[in-house]
């Protein structure tokens, strides 16, 4: 399983940001949308182009768009957050969307919305989640898309355990990783060290578990 690292200085200036618990919420949601353009413009360095004439005022040349723009999938609630930069880069992309809760007892996602194209053979799929933390959320999901027939996955996160992706790794589900930061560890909460606390709360509020 491929995973990019994006740590480019502006990238880990937006990190550190996020990672800050001084942060407020609209700042944590700013800072989560600009570095979502970095880790999508990352992700997509080699995606397919396809040519087509076009005329500048000057004269005819070549234009390229995006071959096969892939469905974005983000995870609810927090990957939420990250939708509206990845479609602004890829206005042509369609949406799907999968709901998921961890059970802060067992650690367990549980599911609750499941919006996605009955068949997905052909297409590839960004999935966008900020936190990869035991891999429970992302390996659920990921499952979910090449139950459909992907066989093209690229998860976006903010950040990622080591833990979770060993889990990926280890299920050999078909999918790349590009992320900000590969973390030190899970705490016992199996919240991520040093992390940033809860995604979906310091964007949409909550209480403190961590
Ligand atoms: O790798 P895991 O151990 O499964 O944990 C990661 C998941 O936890 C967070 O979502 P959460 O369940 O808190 O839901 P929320 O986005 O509604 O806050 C996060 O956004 C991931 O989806
Ligand atoms: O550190 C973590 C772990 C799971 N979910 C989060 O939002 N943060
Ligand atoms: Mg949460």
């Amino acid at each position: 399983m491929d995973v990019l690292v994006v740590d480019h200085p502006l990238a880990r200036t937006r990190l550190t940001a996020m990672r800050d618990a001084r942060t407020d919420s609209a700042a944590f949601r700013a800072a989560l949308h600009e570095l979502t353009t970095m880790l999508v413009y990352e992700a997509t360095r080699g995606a397919d182009v396809e040519q087509y004439p076009i005329e500048t005022p000057v004269e005819p040349t070549t234009g390229f768009r995006v071959a096969n723009p892939p469905l974005l999938v983000p995870v609810l609630r927090a990957g939420l957050g990250m939708s509206d930069a990845a479609l602004a880069l890829l206005p042509e992309s369609s949406m799907g969307f999968v709901g998921l809760a961890r059970d802060e007892e067992t650690f367990e996602p549980r599911a609750y919305l499941e919006s996605l194209p009955a068949d997905l053979t052909g297409l590839p799929v960004i999935v966008l989640d900020p936190m990869l933390a035991t891999g429970g959320s992302l390996e659920h999901c990921v499952r979910l898309l090449v139950d459909r027939g992907c066989t093209d996955v690229t998860v976006i996160c903010v950040l990622a355990a080591p833990e979770g992706l060993a889990r990926l790794r280890g299920s050999g589900l078909p999918m790349r990783v590009v992320t900000a930061s590969i973390d030190a560890r899970l705490n016992d909460k199996a919240f991520i060290v040093p992390g940033l606390g809860d995604a979906g709360d310091r964007q949409f509020g909550g209480m403190p578990r961590f």
